[in-house]
């Protein structure tokens, strides 16, 4: 089986997509975010394809497109949809054929719900894969990170480490220090979010 590597976040808007596109970009990966929600606000896998440069990943299509720009779980429930949470896992072998690297994108963090019993959390350990936590520094940021490292080790859950998003700050020292979980990078703040940041980004990444 190549290398699954599921991308969290502390939080929702913490910068996920952007850092996916770029680990992408850097292990020349394939992607995937299974369950899209807030259609609206356009996709993530329409923003990752606008924003890699090689010729080679290939971005599949989402199991469920969700209207509403909430948790999995309420949007499915305004569209009385159940996400197949089992069916989504058993999709994942027939979309890895290749030897390249599926990043797979959450909707929000850790513990957002995709159906009244199964959190992302669940997803996760049963998709069997490796994980990389994008956090950003804001004031509460700490807390929401830690609490997020947390509930990875309870479950013995493979994390390859944090990915900051946004200007440097001094938190980063805190959070790596306390997870223990390494630095793989940071993503700066840009005014421009394009395909050369993107390459450039990824460059710098240290995911091996
Ligand atoms: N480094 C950055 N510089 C400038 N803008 C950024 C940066 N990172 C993220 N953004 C912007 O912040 C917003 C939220 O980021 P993003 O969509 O990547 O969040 P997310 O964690 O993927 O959220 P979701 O849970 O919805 O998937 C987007 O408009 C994105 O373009
Ligand atoms: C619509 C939005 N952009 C995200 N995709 C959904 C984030 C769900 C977060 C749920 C929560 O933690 O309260
Ligand atoms: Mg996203």
């Amino acid at each position: 089986m190549s290398q699954r590597i599921f991308v969290t976040g502390i939080g929702t808007g913490v910068g996920k997509t952007l850092t996916s596109a770029c680990i992408v970009e850097a292990l020349q990966a394939d992607y995937w975010k299974p369950i899209q929600t807030g259609l609206l606000e356009g996709t993530d896998t329409d923003t990752v394809k606008g924003l890699i440069s090689n010729p080679v990943s290939v971005c599949h299509p989402e199991a469920y497109r969700l209207e509403a720009p909430a948790s999995p779980h309420l949007a499915a429930r305004l569209e009385h949809v159940t996400i197949d949470v089992p069916g989504v896992v058993a999709q994942v072998a027939g979309i890895q054929p290749s030897a390249r690297p599926l990043v797979i994108e959450g909707a929000g963090g850790l513990m957002v719900p995709l159906t009244e019993q199964i959190f992302t959390i669940d997803f996760i350990q049963q998709l069997d894969a490796k994980v990389i936590i994008v956090a950003q520094n804001y004031l509460g940021s700490i807390n929401h990170a830690l609490l997020t490292a947390q509930v990875l080790k309870q479950r013995d859950i493979p994390v390859m480490g944090w990915i900051f998003s946004g200007a440097h700050h001094t938190n980063e020292d805190e959070v790596i220090g306390w997870s223990g979980y390494p630095l793989l990078g940071r993503i700066p703040h840009t005014a421009l979010v394009n395909r050369t940041f993107v390459k450039e980004q990824a460059e710098k990444l240290s995911l091996r």
